[in-house]
């Protein structure tokens, strides 16, 4: 499909190079302008972002991330190698059997370049937090859309707008170190792009086939993960160290090459995994919902190739505000979930399978099935089967704090948990909980009649009392799937097992960014040493 709705749409994008220079440098100049200067609005039209046409190549080549890589490798591989020469010996956490015995918890064992998690200020990425990256990190203005994330025509009470960014500025901060220029952040999108011209516009055929030979009703996450597999037929990193080419020392390079191209392929493979779903649910032959474009960012290849913008089969029916906002929702959460420091299952799980020299496609897929975890990824399709049973049992009765709070006291004394509460390290309200929900409230008249987006607010009002006087977890506050599906699910994504293949297009960015880097300091192999229970009792006894 892609390649018969491409040729025209070609086409269509010839204007003369003097006025995509022209335009490009208007984009641009409205990044540079003040915030009060640029347009809070302006449509996303069907037209093409003039910044993406393949002529206008002057202020942003596609090599720019790579090079960016390559000049912090001195600086940071030496600062390793001094630590690991004069201070190796520094003790940093005392294990117990208690730390042994309960995953690991606190225990500082892991290194990790991109984000570090404070229990009580939540994520930074490179030291910002997610209030700095919406202000400092390019957004789609650069593509020629308006800054802010919200919708026209809003109450006045309405809570203001957050500034949206790319995910792709999220994606060079994370590889680099340091946030992008304008230039710097197109530069991602049409080094992404590149990358998926070079195949055609498509997913490569065996991928394509691979995953159209899976039973329709297979786990989205299993069909995502053998198309990450499969994907890894074309790795550069596993060609080169076959062919025994490499210097430790280089192995970064094709890691980095390899990353770029998982990343520039996970909208198509949600896009075939999502039109199997969509077939499985409507009882008909898989169909392309969508089309990759060259001329159009990551976030919105994504949301196109879901079906749910103008130029695609816009499933849902959205109008042209909804699709504006769907694009808008799926870049901050992709850019907001990119990373959580080393610890959490996907991240280490990454890390760990890639310290045997494994290519990042088969560690990201190793990181994405565990993702798929109802403790990790999968809880925001767990909250919003919660929020749907609880409308459902609570049918037309008024919804009151202490009949909620009798529904949660149930749910606890069946031994389960409280799906989008309590967190590992987190002790606050996770800070990406509060984005997710000022998304909603910046828009009441969309989420206003939204029963469950209503639920959910009322929830994260209830639970915390809840878990405390319960007396078992470390942080009763919400976490970030307290509030994500049920967004998604407010625009028409419905097939819960989905929501997690969204997570995962966007956790791919911070593992895969560390993975290059693990690979330029040279980390070692990852390999502990295991206890058994005698062991154990006889370390204990003393
Ligand atoms: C993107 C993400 O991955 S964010 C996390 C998404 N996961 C969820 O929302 C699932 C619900 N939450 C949980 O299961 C947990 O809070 C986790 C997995 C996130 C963290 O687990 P832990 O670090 O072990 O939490 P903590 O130290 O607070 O656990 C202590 C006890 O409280 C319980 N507990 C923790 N959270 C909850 C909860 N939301 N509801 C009920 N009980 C809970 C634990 O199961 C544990 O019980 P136990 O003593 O019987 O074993
Ligand atoms: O940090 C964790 O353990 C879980 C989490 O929130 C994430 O991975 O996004």
């Amino acid at each position: 499909m892609s390649s018969t709705l491409r040729s025209p749409l070609r086409s269509r994008l010839r204007p003369s190079l003097s006025s995509l220079r022209r335009s490009l440098r208007r984009s641009l100049s409205t990044v540079v302008g003040t915030a009060a200067n640029s347009p809070l609005h302006s449509p996303l039209t069907d037209a093409a972002p003039s910044s993406l046409r393949s002529e206008s190549t002057e202020s942003s080549d596609s090599s720019q991330m790579k090079r960016a890589v390559a000049a912090a490798i001195p600086e940071k591989r030496a600062a390793l190698q001094s630590l690991r020469r004069d201070h190796a010996a520094v003790p940093l956490d005392t294990l117990t059997v208690g730390s042994v015995l309960g995953g690991m918890r606190g225990a500082r064992a892991l290194f990790w370049g991109g984000t570090t998690l404070s229990p009580e200020q939540g994520i930074r990425f490179h030291g910002l937090s997610i209030e700095q990256c919406q202000a400092q990190l390019p957004g789609p203005e650069i593509l020629g859309e308006g800054a802010g994330e919200s919708s026209p025509g809003e109450s006045a009470d309405a809570l203001s707008p957050s500034p949206q960014f790319l995910p792709e500025s999220m994606l060079w901060l994370l590889m680099t170190g340091r946030p992008p220029s304008p230039a710097e952040a197109l530069s991602v999108t049409r080094l992404l792009n590149e990358r998926i011209e070079s195949q055609g516009g498509a997913l490569p055929p065996e991928v394509s086939r691979a995953m159209r030979a899976l039973p329709r009703d297979l786990h989205p996450m299993t069909q995502l993960s053998v198309g990450l597999s499969v994907l890894q037929r074309n790795s550069q990193f596993a060609r080169a160290y076959e062919q025994g080419k490499l210097g430790k020392a280089d192995y970064w390079a094709p890691t980095y090459e390899d990353a770029i191209t998982l990343i520039a392929n996970l909208p198509l493979l949600a896009g075939e995994v999502y039109s199997t779903v969509q077939a499985q649910a409507t009882g008909t032959t898989p169909q392309p919902l969508g089309q990759w474009r060259a001329d159009r960012d990551w976030s919105y290849n994504l949301c196109s190739l879901l079906g749910y913008t103008a130029d695609s089969a816009n499933i849902r029916g959205l109008t042209a505000e909804q699709q504006r906002d769907f694009v808008a929702l799926m870049r901050l959460y992709t850019g907001i979930h990119a990373d959580h420091e080393g610890g959490n299952v996907s991240a280490h799980t990454t890390h760990l399978v890639g310290s045997a020299l494994a290519d990042p496609f088969l560690a990201y897929a190793a990181g994405a099935n565990g993702l798929a975890g109802p403790l990790h990824g999968l809880a925001a399709q767990e909250v919003v089967r919660f929020l749907e049973s609880l409308q459902r049992q609570l049918g037309g009765e008024k919804v009151t704090d202490s009949l909620l709070s009798d529904q949660l006291w149930a749910l606890l004394r069946a031994g389960q948990v409280i799906p989008g509460y309590g967190h590992a390290v987190l002790r606050r309200a996770d800070p990406r909980f509060t984005a997710m929900l000022r998304f909603a409230q910046a828009r009441p008249a969309e989420f206003g009649a939204d029963p469950h987006v209503q639920l959910m607010v009322r929830l994260s009002r209830v639970a915390p009392a809840v878990l405390r006087e319960h007396g078992r977890c470390n942080n009763p506050h919400p976490n970030v799937d307290a509030a994500s599906g049920i967004l998604f699910h407010h625009y028409g994504v419905r097939e819960l097992l989905f929501f997690t293949v969204i997570f995962a297009c966007s956790r791919a960015l911070g593992p895969l960014a560390q993975l290059v880097w693990d690979r330029a300091y040279g980390l070692p192999i990852e390999r502990p040493k295991s206890v058994d229970l005698g062991q154990l009792m006889k370390l204990a006894r003393g």
